[in-house]
């Protein structure tokens, strides 16, 4: 299935579409009634269900649609508006001027009848720049006397969201201009993009599966949902960057201001903001096709995702005299590439195994070039996922990659079938150990129950010696295979018991690079306690929670004899992710790998405490305390944010007072970025701990005692009366007096969707 149908002509109508004036009218309903989901999802929840070509189908059809009969138009279509309304958990920020979406363009066709219009209406030459188009998150940034002030999202292009201490937290973020060359005006607003490199997207994808958590399914999407989240600890941890691209609500000396778009990216970069290098001034349309054929044969060297080129009359009087309509400039237009999308066969499923023991069904495919790599294999989730989408060996497919690093099935083409195809079922023993598979009720994994199954054993050496965990350089995997299939070792302890002949004895090994080896192994004896419990690869524990463990409890010892109640009481810390590490630890042969690892030198699993924890300021004694969590903090502290002051500070001294519902400020910086359990967020429960609610209306999605119940699970409060102490009111259908005595006291007022949004609850 192709979604990228370059037009001609009159469209798709001309051949089929509605004909009488009802007919258009019900068809344009229904389509915007779908678009307004999809924007929904795609604006509000960053958790699109169909990628933006099927989207893009959606809107051109109702686009022409609306062209044919122009009284069908409504002034709340889809076509006359730009994004979708900011949410309510974040204050609102008007923009100095409006920030509008682009009109799109599919072919060469479309982009040569843009460049008549322009030229026609400004009567004589018109010379373009032509950008990469950033499939990020579109941005605003407010800066008053140089200084960084404000940051918001494009919202619905009046107003958008304030996530100013968020964006605080990217690095390439200039707090203040500098204006060596050019002089900064009093005020201005820069727009941009902020966008997510590929490594730091896989990166985080890899985190929230450690953490249980959903992948997200593209940069663009990772990068939204990390800035339109309420904790800036949260953005700080995920490498977020930014290209900045447009000047708007000049206020200082009009002289000083650019005439033209290409000054624009010079006056911008001239300040020290980041501007893609990769801009070009073009005078013809000859230009700007030969300028969008080399970026889509070059945009899969980039380093992060380009969806295509947007072209703009560089003249700013010109931009002017054109004007813009009420959802996009008529002096612009984005060039779309086409989907990136790709048919192949299935050749087979495999299964693998994961450090936990979930099975992982992978397609095998008949190789085939997408999105600049030969892709052979395709990740296939789950067994649901091969049952929804009814995969079968044999079957042609449609893959799809969209900077996942792994591609995914998203379709069969069912009409290809010829019978000879074969469903598969997921096995019922381990493909490694042949141990009878079982499958948990309301999880969609299958896992092999066996700890001592040759494919976990891999896995999970492989994950004790990862970068994050105890960083053993030279151990990657080949190694790890034929040290494990030599029966040299069978767990992470047996490491630390290795001596460089046999070593030496390995494929691909010698007598160097065996001592080498060694010598790192030796090295991670030192690593900290955070390392060694994340490196455990107890279930749910990520970084992050491991960090606060370590910080919580300070030596392995007191995690270990933690009951899941005790675990509980130190914040960030759910139900979900106590039990999984009080299972751990009572599992006996956890505690011997403990004891193991502790005789073999491993000096976190020999109780060292780990430094700023409350265990270590009782060796040292209180004095000396707060020096060594200061120096404790500083590696975290360096990956953390420039902007938000006093924020590991913060985190450290809470933890010194034992305080425990005092961490609900954006805490947590100085621990290394990442994960909690999948029960609760850490955000989530930041947001909601000590806050006060009251519920006002019936919500759809459950009852008050639900609501009310769910608020005091996450640490919160709810009460029957608003009053000044009062942090939130949910609003839901018919809500009365409640809502506006909140009106009155400016209290932020929630509607349900917020509401289940703040709570981490994933609105129906
Ligand atoms: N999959 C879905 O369910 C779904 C839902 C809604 C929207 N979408 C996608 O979002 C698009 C609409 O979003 P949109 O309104 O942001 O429009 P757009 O993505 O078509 O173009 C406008 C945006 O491009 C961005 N941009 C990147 N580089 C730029 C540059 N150099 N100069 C100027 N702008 C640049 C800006 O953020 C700007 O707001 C649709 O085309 C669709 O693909 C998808
Ligand atoms: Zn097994």
């Amino acid at each position: 299935m192709d979604q990228h149908q370059p037009v001609t002509g009159a469209g798709p109508n001309a051949a089929g579409g509605p004909d009488g004036l009802e007919a258009a009218r019900a068809r344009a309903e229904a389509l915007r009634e779908q678009i307004r989901h999809h924007d929904y999802l795609y604006y509000v929840l960053d958790r699109p269900e169909i990628d933006d070509a099927a989207y893009d189908a959606l809107m051109r059809e109702l686009r022409e649609l609306e062209a044919r009969f122009p009284e069908i138009v409504t002034p709340d279509s889809p076509t006359q508006r730009v994004g979708g309304k900011p949410a309510a958990p974040f204050a609102r920020v008007e923009h100095a001027e409006p920030m509008l979406s682009l009109d799109n363009a599919f072919s060469r066709e479309e982009l040569e009848a843009f460049d008549q219009r322009v030229r026609r209406a400004v009567g004589g030459d018109v010379a373009y720049v032509a950008e990469l188009k950033i499939d990020g998150l579109s941005i605003a940034l407010t800066y008053e006397e140089g200084r960084f002030v404000r940051g918001a999202t494009r919202g619905d292009g009046e107003a958008g969201e304030d996530v100013t201490a968020n964006l605080r937290t990217i690095r390439s973020l200039p707090l203040r201009l500098r204006d060596r060359e050019r002089q900064v005006p009093q005020r201005v607003e820069v727009r941009g993009e902020v966008y997510m490199t590929f490594d730091a997207f896989r990166r985080l994808n890899q985190e929230q599966e450690a953490r249980g958590q959903a992948p997200f399914a593209n940069p663009r999407n990772a990068a939204a949902g990390s800035v339109r989240q309420l904790d800036p600890a949260v953005t700080a941890a995920r490498s977020l960057n930014l290209w900045v691209y447009a000047l708007a609500g000049w206020e200082g000396d009009p002289a000083a201001a650019p005439r033209s778009q290409w000054e624009v990216l010079q006056t911008l970069r001239q300040w020290g903001l980041p501007v893609n290098p990769h801009a070009r001034r073009c005078t013809s349309l000859d230009e700007l096709l030969a300028y969008i054929d080399e970026w889509a044969a070059r945009r899969h060297q980039l380093p992060y995702l380009i969806d295509g080129i947007v072209i703009k009359v560089d003249d700013l009087a010109q931009q002017r005299e054109l004007g813009t309509t009420a959802r996009s400039p008529r002096w612009a237009i984005a060039y779309k590439f086409p989907a990136e999308k790709a048919r192949t066969r299935v050749r087979d499923i495999l299964v693998s195994v994961g450090r936990t023991g979930a099975l992982t069904p992978v397609a095998v495919l008949d190789p085939v070039l997408l999105a600049g790599t030969t892709v052979s294999r395709a990740s296939l989730h789950n067994a649901d996922y091969i049952r929804e989408k009814d995969v079968r060996i044999g079957d042609l497919v449609v893959v799809h990659k969209a900077g996942e690093i792994i591609p995914e099935v998203v379709e069969v083409v069912k009409e290809a079938r010829t019978g000879d195809e074969r469903p598969f079922t997921m096995p019922e023993r381990c493909p490694a150990c042949g141990s009878p598979v079982v499958r948990v009720e309301g999880e969609a994994a299958t896992r092999c129950p066996n700890a001592a199954c040759p494919a976990q054993q891999l896995e999970r050496i492989r994950h004790f010696a990862s970068r994050d965990a105890m960083d053993i350089e030279g151990l990657g995997p080949a190694v790890i295979e034929q040290l494990v299939a030599r029966g040299l070792v069978r767990d992470v302890a047996d490491l630390y018991r290795l001596e460089a002949e046999p070593v030496a004895q390995l494929e691909r090994m010698g007598p160097k690079s065996a001592a080498n080896l060694i010598a790192a192994i030796d090295a991670s004896r030192a690593r900290p306690l955070r390392r060694l419990l994340y490196g455990l690869g107890i279930r749910f524990v990520g970084e992050r929670v491991a960090g606060v463990l370590a910080r919580h409890f300070g030596t392995i010892h007191r995690v270990m004899e933690a009951e899941p109640a005790e675990l509980m009481a130190v914040p960030e810390i759910g139900p979900r992710i106590a039990e999984s590490v009080a299972a751990f630890f009572r599992d006996e042969h956890n505690r011997d790998l403990i004891r193991r690892l502790a005789e073999a030198g491993v000096r976190a699993a020999a109780g060292e405490p780990e430094p700023g924890s409350a265990a270590a300021r009782a060796a040292a004694g209180a004095g000396a305390a707060a020096g060594v969590a200061g120096a404790a903090e500083g590696a975290g502290m360096a990956a953390g944010p420039a902007g938000i002051p006093g924020v590991a500070g913060g985190d450290a001294a809470t933890d010194g007072l034992g305080s425990g519902p005092g961490a609900t400020g954006p805490g947590g910086v100085g621990a290394p970025p990442g994960p909690d359990g999948p029960g609760v967020p850490p955000e989530v429960r930041e947001r909601v701990a000590g806050k006060t609610f009251v519920f006002t209306g019936g919500l759809a999605s459950m009852t008050r005692d639900e609501a009310e119940a769910l608020v005091e699970a996450l640490g919160g409060r709810a009460t029957g009366s608003v009053s000044r102490k009062t942090d939130y009111v949910v609003a839901g259908e018919g809500a009365g007096s409640k809502l506006a005595k909140a009106r009155e006291l400016g209290i932020p007022v929630l509607d349900e969707q917020a509401f289940l949004r703040l709570v981490g609850r994933q609105p129906s």
